[in-house]
């Protein structure tokens, strides 16, 4: 039996009837939900306090750790949700790619992954390589109750991009070289990215994720086409990997406006929204029968209180028709946002749309 079947089932009792999920099902919410990509991190003082000293990787390995991160902007903001603190990059590590998570840049690789010799560095991912995810997501629930936790991962372009060029790009020239010059060999390493990306999900589920995010984070440097014929079979694989647990999948990725389409074809259930496309042109986009999330500008937290309040007010407007929609930034939490404003902006939210 799925978790979804079964409010008595892996979840606890009221998480199957909570605004956020209920909004993922499309289902009437008592108000819009919200929670925010990167609620965790920088912009709040106690997550600075908690990590003093102890890198990044090593943090996530840490299940008291993780559940005191990801604990912390529920406590503070009253989002909707939890998400699961940990990082795209965590699986790999856990497979014994040599990699690290370097302040200011983001994931260095140590060897790019660049012919097919190279794709030996990707065995399978066994529920053991991350043992300790799974003691975080039982000790996670336990202190949630009724309130969801989202599990996540990198999507195959997202993780192969930073494989190939070994950390982040602004063109993706390497990805791009690899993708069009040797459609083989990329086909083959994002199948066995997808299968990785599966079983980091399934373990997430398994113990008690209510909900599972597929961050395609830099998927929109690609064109449709391109997206259809070299992504989308490893990201589709993905979603049905993990169908049969009917825990809601959300798709997201950044400058996607050309590719909404498709991230809902893809197989998600929600489709994450940046802000460059008001919600209800995303919803013409997309079509029937799926949720959205998003799609405040993450720095419109940087302007003053009404200017904030007008933008998400515009973001509530354009979302007025929707069968379910989600309210979170059009991307992650910048990390000098005043967490202050976070908290009012989740509260202007319930309130507006309280019904
Ligand atoms: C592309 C990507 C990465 N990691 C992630 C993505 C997809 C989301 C997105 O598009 O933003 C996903 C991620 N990474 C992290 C989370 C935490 C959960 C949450 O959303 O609150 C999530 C969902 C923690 C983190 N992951 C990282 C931090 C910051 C490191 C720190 O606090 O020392 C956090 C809190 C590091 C990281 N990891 C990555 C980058 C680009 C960086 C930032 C590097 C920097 O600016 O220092 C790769």
């Amino acid at each position: 039996m799925s978790a979804n079947d079964s409010p008595e089932g892996t979840q606890q009792t009221g998480t199957h009837d909570s605004a956020f999920l209920r909004a993922c099902r499309r289902e009437p919410v008592p108000h819009t939900p919200v929670w925010f990509m990167r609620q965790a991190g920088r912009s709040l003082p106690e997550y600075r306090k908690v990590r003093e000293g102890i890198p990044m990787l090593e943090s996530c390995a840490r299940p008291e750790l993780v559940t005191e991160i990801t604990l912390q902007p529920v406590r503070r903001h009253d989002v909707d949700a939890a998400i699961y603190y940990s990082d795209i990059v965590v699986p790999l590590k856990a497979i014994g790619i040599d990699l690290d998570i370097k302040p200011g840049v983001g994931p260095v690789v140590a060897n790019p992954i660049r012919s097919r010799a190279d794709l030996a560095q990707l065995r399978d991912l066994t529920p053991e390589d991350v043992s300790y995810v799974t003691e975080a997501v039982g000790l996670l629930t336990a202190e949630l109750g009724p309130k969801p936790l989202i599990g996540f991962a990198g999507a195959p372009f997202t993780l192969a991009s930073y494989l190939v060029e070994g950390g982040p790009s602004r063109n993706h020239e390497n990805t791009k070289a690899l993708m069009y010059g040797d459609p083989q060999l990329w086909a083959d390493l994002l199948d066995r990215l997808a299968d990785i990306t599966s079983a980091f999900l399934k373990v997430q589920i398994e113990a008690g994720a209510s909900a599972v995010q597929l961050f395609d984070s830099w998927v929109g440097a690609l064109a449709p086409a391109d997206y259809r014929r070299s992504v989308m079979p490893a990201s589709a694989k993905v979603f049905r990997a993990v169908a049969d647990y009917g825990v809601p999948r959300i798709h997201f990725g950044v400058g996607t406006g050309e590719l909404l389409g498709l991230l809902g074809e893809a197989g998600a259930d929600v489709v994450g929204v940046d802000w460059r496309v008001p919600l209800d042109e995303a919803a013409r986009r997309v079509g029937p029968g799926k949720a959205l999330q998003g799609n405040l500008d993450p720095a419109v937290l940087f302007a003053p209180r009404e200017a904030v309040e007008t933008k998400a007010g515009e973001v509530l407007d354009a979302a007025a028709g929707l069968e379910g929609h989600i309210f979170n930034l059009g991307h992650g939490v910048l990390p000098n946002t005043d967490p202050d404003a976070l908290t009012r902006l989740v509260e202007y939210v319930h309130t507006r749309t309280a019904r």
